[in-house]
């Protein structure tokens, strides 16, 4: 079984080409100025990029964008695919879409098992992946907290999708066994602390999930 691993909030060409020489397939950037992963600049956000080759995913991290913040970092073709993390709703999604023409993976925060389902209905439709994420933690995301996984057992999600939250080396197997999923993705997992990312950490997690 061939899973997909994402390793977001990477900002430093050394971790960079770490994930891609492990097998990422998708890699993340983070526009949200609050994290401590922020990528602030848009040249060092276009030198990242410009690091990743065809077929690693280039994935930017929005909280809430506006057009502005969107055409600005677009506009140094370093984004391959939209990650929408903040309360973006169908109609948002769906118009970000049309405007930067980019596929579109919209995340669900998961607090409840019902939450699953209302996500997957609202969104089905305008994104082109998921991914669903605990809804605990004082950011919008990347709070290294894993939701009830069992809320996804058995489920069938009508478009690609990625598990994320508390995600680490030691636990992917068993999320990946609990949910089914295909795709994970990790930030906090791989770091030696809050907001550095290990090599150690990125090659031990892509290393379980080539295993599974
Ligand atoms: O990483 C952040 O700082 C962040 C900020 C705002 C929204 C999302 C953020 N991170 C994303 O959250 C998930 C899970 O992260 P973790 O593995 O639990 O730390 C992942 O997609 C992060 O990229």
């Amino acid at each position: 079984m061939t899973i997909e691993a994402k390793i977001c909030g990477l900002s430093t060409p050394e971790t960079v080409d770490a994930a891609v020489a492990a097998g990422a397939r998708f890699v993340g950037f983070v526009t949200y100025p609050r994290s401590p992963r922020h990528v602030a600049s848009n040249d060092v956000l276009k030198a990242l990029g410009a690091r990743v080759p065809q077929g690693v995913i280039r994935t930017g991290l929005f909280v809430d964008p506006d057009d502005a913040l969107l055409d600005e970092r677009l506009a140094t073709g370093a984004i391959d695919l939209l990650q929408l993390h903040g309360a973006e709703t169908p109609e948002r999604v769906a118009a970000i879409k049309a405007r930067t023409a980019k596929p579109v993976m919209k995340v669900i925060k998961v607090g409840q098992a019902s939450d699953v389902e209302r996500g997957i209905a609202a969104y089905t439709t305008v994104a082109d992946r998921l991914m669903f994420e605990g809804a605990e933690g004082t950011l919008p995301g990347g709070n290294a907290i894993a939701f009830d996984w069992t809320f996804l057992s058995g489920r069938t999600v009508p478009l690609p999708w990625l598990l994320a939250g508390g995600l680490r080396p030691d636990n992917v197997a068993e999320a990946v066994r609990v949910t089914g999923a295909r795709g994970v993705d990790v930030s906090s997992g791989v770091e030696s602390s809050r907001g550095v990312k290990s090599i150690d950490l990125i090659r031990a997690f892509l290393d379980r999930v080539k295993a599974l």
